[in-house]
């Protein structure tokens, strides 16, 4: 059944939405197979905004696959309203999801996403495990301004220099270690860190304490949305970059201040798989204004 967004002649929009987090990094997933709309930035901005709208870090859209043997695209749109490549809460959020709404009879599905297929599966204890796909270092595919793919590089900040590990989870991200993260300026940095210039996509920024070899503290300053509870792709990368230092080894527990997931890596060429959680909060319907 073909539900468009349902014009009011009120100059408004009536948009059917379901609110989810993954460890508190919270989300607006849209079905936009059943309800035929994408938001563009504005209305993006207009849904996450926590005053006027729905409030949320990203928005997550359901759509068709695009590809032969996929089961699903995925779209996902940071509260700034920019769209990026990855979100890995969202991942785990996603296949909820389809679940749930009887998009699907599988518990493993493949999912197209702006930076390749990534395969969660719905585990019988309610769990969600994610193979998020072979990280990368490759300056040109984060995208860093550096001739280097080294595991630990220096980057200017302000009048010091600090020691980041850059990985791709498909997405960009920029871990440095810290002592403490509850002491860490993850405010003030991860903004420098997040537009620094040689970061031409921009850059989320991880603050990673190392535990013991098999457990950190992660706070992440995410592109886009500030800091945010939790982020799948930045436990992903923390926990590569972490193994990569000799610092970590696989399996990690990553703990963050929304909880915490299970990151596993077997090394250079091999995928990340994450496992976590998913939660439904509530559905709804948002009247949004037509002219955004
Ligand atoms: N802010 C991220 C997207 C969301 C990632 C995060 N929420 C996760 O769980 O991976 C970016 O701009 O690349």
């Amino acid at each position: 059944m073909w539900l468009f967004p349902r014009h009011t002649g009120e100059g408004v929009m009536k948009i059917r939405f379901t609110k989810m987090h993954g460890l508190g990094n919270d989300f607006v997933v849209l079905d936009a197979i059943s309800q035929r709309f994408v938001p563009n930035p504005a209305q993006a901005r207009y849904l996450a905004d926590r005053h006027f709208g729905v409030g949320c870090d990203q928005i997550l859209v359901v759509e068709k696959a695009t590809l032969p043997g996929i089961d699903f695209r995925y779209r996902i749109f940071n509260a700034d309203g920019g769209e990026v490549e990855q979100c890995g809460n969202g991942a785990r959020c996603f296949v909820r999801y389809v679940v749930d709404h009887g998009l699907t009879n599988k518990r493993e599905i493949k999912v197209e996403t702006r930076s390749g297929i990534i395969a969660p599966r719905l585990e019988d204890n309610g769990e969600v495990t994610v193979d998020m796909g072979v990280p990368r270092f490759a300056p040109n595919e984060i995208p860093f301004i550096s001739d280097s793919d080294a595991a630990v590089q220096p980057l200017r900040l302000g009048a010091h220099d600090i020691d980041i590990s850059v990985v791709s989870m498909g997405n960009p991200h920029a871990v440095q270690v810290v002592s403490d993260v509850n002491t860490a300026p993850v405010a003030v940095e991860g903004a420098m860190i997040e537009s620094h210039e040689y970061f031409p996509q921009r850059v989320n920024a991880g603050f990673m304490q190392v535990v013991d070899r098999h457990a950190i503290r992660l706070r992440v300053y995410e592109r886009g949305a500030g800091e945010t509870l939790a982020c799948g792709t930045g436990a992903c990368a923390a926990v590569v970059a972490g193994i990569r230092r000799g610092l970590l080894d696989s399996p990690v527990r990553v703990s963050m201040r929304g909880g915490a997931l299970s990151i596993a890596w077997n090394g250079p060429g091999q995928p990340v798989l994450m496992t976590g959680p998913a939660t439904n909060v509530f559905e709804g319907e948002i009247e949004l204004p037509e002219e955004l």
